[in-house]
């Protein structure tokens, strides 16, 4: 097998220099990968099936940019996939300061003070459209009449997913 080349120059149509995965040969680092933009959790899955036999491997380097995170779309999430671990997630918390993780490393929450009642369902309505339009949704608690309690975890894996990091930074970005 020739020498596995990778550049920046990667299939994907974006800016260069943007590193979203590492391809090993023979467990060997052989250089960056730019992923797809839309369902690169399913698009490293195949290219692990396909391609383990001839000893590549692609591992997806988790961002800790919030600007990238909100960049991202969710991947529907049916299970099968491994959680984020403890290490991982802790470097993730970077992209999403106001967010604390629990202790079990498998949920992250954020909590706020809306002011009055009517905020606070106001902002839940805006953390609805989101959640639905990204296919993922936090678990909300509303509670003392203002203070709301958001809760991420990926129900389908039982625990962290990059899902979880994309919908808290953009809910940051929706609160401002
Ligand atoms: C088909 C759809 O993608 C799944 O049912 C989604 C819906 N929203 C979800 N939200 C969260 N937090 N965890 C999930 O596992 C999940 N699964």
């Amino acid at each position: 097998m020739s020498d596995f080349r990778l550049g920046s120059n990667s299939s994907s149509n974006q800016t260069p220099g943007r590193c979203d995965a590492v391809v090993s040969h023979r467990d060997r680092d052989r250089g960056p990968v730019r992923l797809p933009m839309r369902n690169a959790g399913s698009f490293v899955e195949s290219f692990n099936r396909i391609y383990r036999r001839v000893g590549l491997e692609l591992r997806s380097i988790m961002t800790t940019s919030c600007d990238v995170l909100r960049q991202k779309k969710c991947v529907p999430c049916e299970g099968g996939v491994p959680t984020i671990q403890p290490d991982q997630a802790a470097a993730m918390m970077e992209a999403v300061p106001e967010w604390t993780l629990d202790d079990s490393a498998k949920m992250i929450s954020r909590k706020i003070n809306a002011g009055n009642f009517v905020k606070a369902v106001a902002l839940i309505d805006r953390i609805a459209e989101l959640a639905e339009s990204e296919g993922h949704h936090p678990d909300l608690h509303l509670t003392g009449y203002r203070n709301l309690r958001i809760d991420l975890t990926t129900h389908a894996i039982g625990g962290l997913s990059e899902n979880d990091f994309i919908v808290a930074a953009k809910v940051d970005a929706l609160i401002g």
